[in-house]
């Protein structure tokens, strides 16, 4: 039950822009959607209000939790989008504005093999080059391009504040420049709600400026409305004064009755830290399971490779010498897609080459070489680097040196050579999986390929890409345009507001759980990895990230740090 106070109330009935302040969980997202459903009866029939927010897991909480507020007729008036999406359409719709051909997306996953290696500032230059030569737009493109449009163009802006008259601005504080410059044209038609937690912004990397809400007020000079500390998320527990505490240190030496910390020793097991986890998730899941069917926990990391170490720990089952086992666990693992997406599109194209007999070991490198370079978006390490260039220049001379990449180039020969042998019968799971054992190796490279494959979930039956794949094998009898279809498919799912549900257990970074809400989190940290605080002159942002993750919980936080290297923010 949504509880309206005075200043919720007047909230509601303010016409101007407006800016809400207030900490984690404080009801901003739910007092917007209030909002947006008062506001309805002003709307004229073609006219929706927008609700922009960052990630697509973020929109889709915000629709669930709209789910109590707005009715489906209400939802009908109500266009809950990210930035990019709402970008893209309206790029799309105007492309002869900017473009004198029609426009195409550079996927990220297409963008991390061409730009490897590239450092932030080299990717946009990249970027914007690659838009001139090809009219291929990457994502990070949207914004200024965006931008540009609504700003060349007073009778295009004007018809989207027209279809557009309220919008809503998830996570403010987060957005760049680029961001900043639409939203300025946005806000010369429309009426902008801002939702802003100055103290969460952890996308500075990426532009987020603590300027940021100051030059809205200043520009926009919108009712200002701060819900401070209000706590609506974990009301009744201490977690949010915990978060606020971290702001300043005052946490320190304090106790808290639902945020713990868990020293762990690690003892002589290089794998001590993971076993106290995940004997302590498992005693977490016993109790949730005991008081309901429907609980989210979220375990998380400050880097993207331990991580991967979790879900794979969770993942595998671990027997003791003393008998005791730890079972697998079942979980939702965020993970950087472009390294899946790539094994995807290796696995279609051995598909569809292997299927006519055509496989040649060139391919084969070709693909590797894909994968290796576009894994983590292109941010490889320098022995990777220097892997992909060795397999660039194979593809160019047929010669390369050395006793690792010979072996590589022989293993992509007897691949192409199985792939071509292999008796497709046109049952696509069975032919996709036959394809993609081939790649189970114990070589870096392809097993890399392979566990990467495991990730994809776009080829369930009944799938758009399962049933394009169908198609091709009834016309053709094997899989010409299978990686075609792939690509595609790939490309449509940056869109698709079909991801995984956070019930169950969510392993993500600290970074991917911003906005997201679960009943219990676990922040885990080892003692040479996924440190929360890496650099002592980052401690500030060091301590917005841990805020960030701490208050993501509805009842309980625990932290789990190792004994000789406690993180130094507790
Ligand atoms: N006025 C309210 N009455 C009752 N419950 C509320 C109210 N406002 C918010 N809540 C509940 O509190 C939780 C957090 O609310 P919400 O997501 O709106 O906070 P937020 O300020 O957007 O959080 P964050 O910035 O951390 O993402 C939700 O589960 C929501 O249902």
């Amino acid at each position: 039950m949504i509880e309206l106070d005075d200043e919720r109330k007047k909230l509601l009935q303010t016409d101007d822009h407006i800016l809400v302040l207030g900490g984690p969980g404080s009801g901003k997202t739910t007092i917007a959607l209030c909002k947006a459903k008062h506001d309805i009866e002003k709307l004229k029939p073609f006219q929706k209000i927008l609700f922009l927010s960052f990630a697509r897991a973020t929109v889709v909480r915000v629709y669930k939790q709209s789910q109590g507020i707005l009715n489906t007729t209400d939802l009908k008036n109500i266009e809950i989008s990210t930035y990019h999406a709402f970008e893209w359409k309206l790029l799309k719709s105007n492309a002869m504005l900017i473009s004198k051909h029609p426009l195409s997306i550079l996927p990220p996953h297409e963008a991390a093999v061409l730009f490897r290696g590239l450092s932030e500032d080299d990717l946009k230059q990249a970027t914007s080059k690659e838009f001139v030569n090809s009219e291929k737009l990457h994502f990070d493109l949207f914004a200024s391009e965006t931008a540009r449009l609504l700003s060349q163009s007073d009778s295009v802006l004007k018809l989207i504040s027209d279809l557009y008259p309220i919008i809503i601005l998830d996570e403010f504080q987060d957005t760049n420049q680029d961001e900043w410059d639409m939203i300025c044209s946005l806000g010369q038609y429309s009426t902008l709600v801002a939702l802003a937690d100055p103290e969460q912004r952890i996308y500075d990397f990426r532009g987020a400026s603590p300027a940021r809400v100051g030059e809205y007020i200043k520009l926009f000079s919108p009712s200002s409305f701060d819900f401070g500390k209000n706590n609506k998320r974990s009301s009744g527990t201490d977690i949010v004064e915990f978060g606020n505490d971290l702001l300043t240190g005052a946490n320190i030496g304090k106790e808290y009755h639902d945020v713990s910390i868990c020293l762990y020793d690690e003892g002589y097991h290089n794998k001590s830290g993971l076993i106290k986890l995940k004997s302590g998730l498992l005693s977490i899941i016993r109790k949730l399971n005991n008081s309901s069917s429907n609980w989210s926990v979220a375990i998380l990391t400050a880097s993207n490779s331990l991580m991967i170490d979790v879900s794979d720990f969770l993942y595998n089952s671990q027997r003791f010498s003393n008998e005791h086992v730890l079972p697998s666990i079942t979980h939702n693992v965020f993970i950087d897609m472009t390294g899946p997406t790539l094994s995807a599109i290796a696995i279609a194209s051995v598909l569809e080459l292997g299927s006519q007999c055509k496989c040649s070991v060139s391919n084969i490198v070709n693909l590797l070489e894909k994968h290796i370079s576009g894994k983590n978006s292109g941010k490889i390490s320098n022995a990777d680097n220097i892997m992909c260039d060795a397999l660039l220049s194979y593809l160019k001379t047929g010669k390369t040196r050395g006793k690792n990449r010979e072996n590589l180039i022989s293993l992509c020969e007897r691949l192409a050579d199985a792939a071509n042998k292999i008796v497709y019968t046109g049952n696509i799971i069975d032919d996709w999986k036959a394809v993609r054992e081939l790649f189970n190796d114990p070589n870096k490279y392809l097993s890399m390929l392979y566990r990467d494959s495991f990730h994809v979930r776009l080829l369930r039956k009944g799938s758009a890409l399962y049933s394009t794949l169908s198609d091709l094998w009834r016309t053709n009898l094997n899989y010409f345009g299978a990686q075609i279809a792939t690509e595609n498919a790939f490309t449509q799912e940056y869109f698709s507001m079909d991801i995984q549900d956070s019930n169950g257990v969510n392993v993500m970074t600290i970074h991917k759980s911003k906005g997201k809400e679960f009943d219990v989190v676990i922040i885990y940290e080892e003692k040479y990895k996924g440190r929360i605080l890496t650099n002592p002159e980052e401690i500030d942002k060091a301590r917005l990230n841990l805020r960030v993750a701490v208050t993501r919980a509805k009842k309980k936080t625990f932290v789990l740090t190792p004994c000789s290297k406690p993180c130094e923010l507790l």
